[in-house]
């Protein structure tokens, strides 16, 4: 039996008044510090966003109204209009600097590096991606780094041949469409999971190759076909968690449980096969074109290791390049003087329809096809793959700009504080591209004059810039070449007149609608 404890009467009275004295001295002790702290390094506080409230209560029914229709990052960029380009908001008492200043995001990405890290990101992402390159921070994602920076040299990334049958899967299922509008983002989707398992494990899941174009879809093991509707539903969990920062563990269910298990499965296979291999064959492997899992066999043989960093892999590159593909022919059908324009070049380049040399697209002439560039610069600029992110204080620190009367002081950063950077923001902003800022204007990148510098970074900056950026430009660039070659009829079959188009923030950007288009020879 519990014996009971008499406690003194001025405590049983008071023990909430004294409860509430520890904390109000703590809080009166931890004020001046701060103050003394901003005091001693010269900065301020950057100014809260006007109207929200301790719980951002008043904008949160805004917020996730927009969210739910496609209008979010619409609504984020109104709100960068109206307050300037760093602000500060509590959510649920969670303080968030949030910027959009160059000079801000550089300082937290680069020259301030190891004063800031990806906060709860691990915890979000570990029941599908485990610990890669993606999720860690510190020494685990240095050496993650080093272990897989080798594989992204130029000569590893000059693939583009091995595109070419996964290409001929789609344009077979564009030519099934008879030249009606249909919705292309669903197929670059598809197409690059059926690229990167290629290029990650050695062999495609050829998710296109079904009997829509009278081809019998390809089974590697039973179950195998669980995949690609697993690996999305995991995904958006991934999303969900991510956007619900520290209550992440509310988000979890059984359904994403057992969609990781049919991911876990599926790399799994391949790791145990690539694992089985003698030193001979993998060799031969290596000959017989280019597979990431076979190269990093010969530097780690550890069945979790290699499983973990080909998913990261997987995650940051598939759907990235997916929604660039499929931003540029929305954005190329609503603009038939650019898509005429880019036929030209194209063209001239590399040829057309049966014309077409196939040969001499690579890696180095694909980088001489200017206006190819400036259309993939323009599209990235107005939708960039990761338009919005974050980082958390790992101590208490400072960033150049954001205090002050004008906002051009030096900004308190606190320990823990989170750090929300909205490069698209920055990216639309008039004073870095001009008054014409949000028109799709390829052209504005033949003018030597624009130098954005941090104001444009769809690929990121500093130590943790991605690694996959030429593949993604290489294989983006290859795919739009080879479409135009063939299809040279495109326009759009976007009647909704809502511009810019709705778009989804998952974990990457995609068109909520889709890109509706028709395409024809
Ligand atoms: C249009 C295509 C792409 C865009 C716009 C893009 C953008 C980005 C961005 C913004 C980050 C930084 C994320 C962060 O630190 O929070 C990143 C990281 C990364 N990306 Fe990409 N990416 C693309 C394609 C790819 C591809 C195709 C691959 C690989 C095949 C890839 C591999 C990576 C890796 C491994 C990282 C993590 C780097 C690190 O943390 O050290 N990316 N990417």
């Amino acid at each position: 039996m519990l014996r009971e404890i008499d406690l003194p009467p001025w405590l049983t009275n008071n023990w909430l008044t004294i409860i509430g004295l520890i904390g109000f001295t703590y809080f009166i002790l931890h004020e001046l510090k701060n103050r003394f702290i901003k005091w001693k390094w010269n900065c301020g506080e950057a100014p809260y966003l006007k109207g929200s409230g301790w719980l951002f209560s008043r904008n949160w029914v805004f917020f996730l109204k927009a969210k739910r229709n496609g209008e979010m990052l619409e609504f984020i960029w109104n709100i960068f209009k109206e307050q300037g380009e760093s602000f500060r908001i509590t959510i649920g008492g969670m303080a968030l600097f949030a910027t959009a200043d160059p000079e801000n995001i550089k300082a937290v990405l680069a020259t301030q590096f190891n004063d800031f890290a990806l906060g709860f990101r691990n915890s979000h992402f570990k029941p599908l991606l485990g610990d890669g390159i993606f999720t860690l921070d510190g020494g685990g994602w240095k050496h993650s780094r080093s272990l897989l920076r080798p594989n992204f040299t130029k000569e590893k990334v000059a693939h583009v041949q091995s595109l070419e049958k996964h290409l001929g899967y789609l344009v077979r299922h564009i030519d099934v469409q008879k030249g009606k509008p249909f919705d292309i983002q669903n197929y670059f989707y598809r197409l690059t999971v059926d690229t990167s398992t290629e290029f990650l494990f050695g062999q495609s899941l050829y998710g296109l190759k079904d009997e829509f174009i009278g081809e019998t879809p390809e089974f590697l093991y039973e179950g195998s076909e669980l995949f690609y509707d697993s690996f999305n539903t995991s995904q958006s969990y991934l999303a969900t968690r991510a956007w619900s920062m520290m209550l992440y563990p509310l988000v979890n269910s059984f359904e994403f449980n057992r969609c990781n298990k049919n991911v876990h499965k599926f790399a799994k296979y391949y790791v145990s096969k690539a694992l089985a291999a003698t030193p001979e064959e993998i060799e031969e492997r290596s000959k017989d074109g280019y597979c990431f899992l076979y190269e990093l066999v010969k530097e780690t043989r550890d069945p979790k290791i290699l499983q973990d960093q080909l998913l990261n892999i997987m995650i940051a590159g598939r759907d990235t390049t997916a929604g660039l593909l499929s931003f540029t022919f929305y954005e190329l059908a609503r603009n038939p003087r650019v898509w005429s324009k880019l036929k030209e070049t194209i063209y001239e380049h590399f040829g057309s329809g049966d014309d077409a040399r196939i040969e001499d697209i690579s890696f180095e002439s694909l980088k001489h096809c200017d206006y190819l560039k400036y259309v993939i610069n323009e599209v990235l600029r107005l939708y960039p793959s990761v338009p919005i992110n974050y980082r958390v204080a790992t101590k208490t620190t400072t960033l150049p700009r954001g205090a002050g009367k004008n906002g051009n002081e030096p900004v308190f950063i606190e320990k823990g504080r989170v750090i929300g950077y909205v490069i698209s923001a920055t990216h639309r902003d008039p004073k870095y591209y001009g008054e014409d800022a949000e028109v799709f204007k390829p052209e504005r990148w033949a003018d030597k004059s624009l130098k954005p510098g941090w104001a444009y970074l769809p690929f990121n900056g500093g130590p943790r810039i991605c690694l996959g950026q030429q593949f993604a430009l290489t294989e983006a660039s290859y795919i739009i070449v080879r479409l135009c070659q063939i299809f040279p009829n495109l326009n759009s079959a976007d009647f909704s007149k809502h511009y810019p188009p709705k778009m989804s923030t998952h974990l990457t950007l995609s068109l909520t609608d889709g890109a509706n288009i028709t395409l024809s020879r």
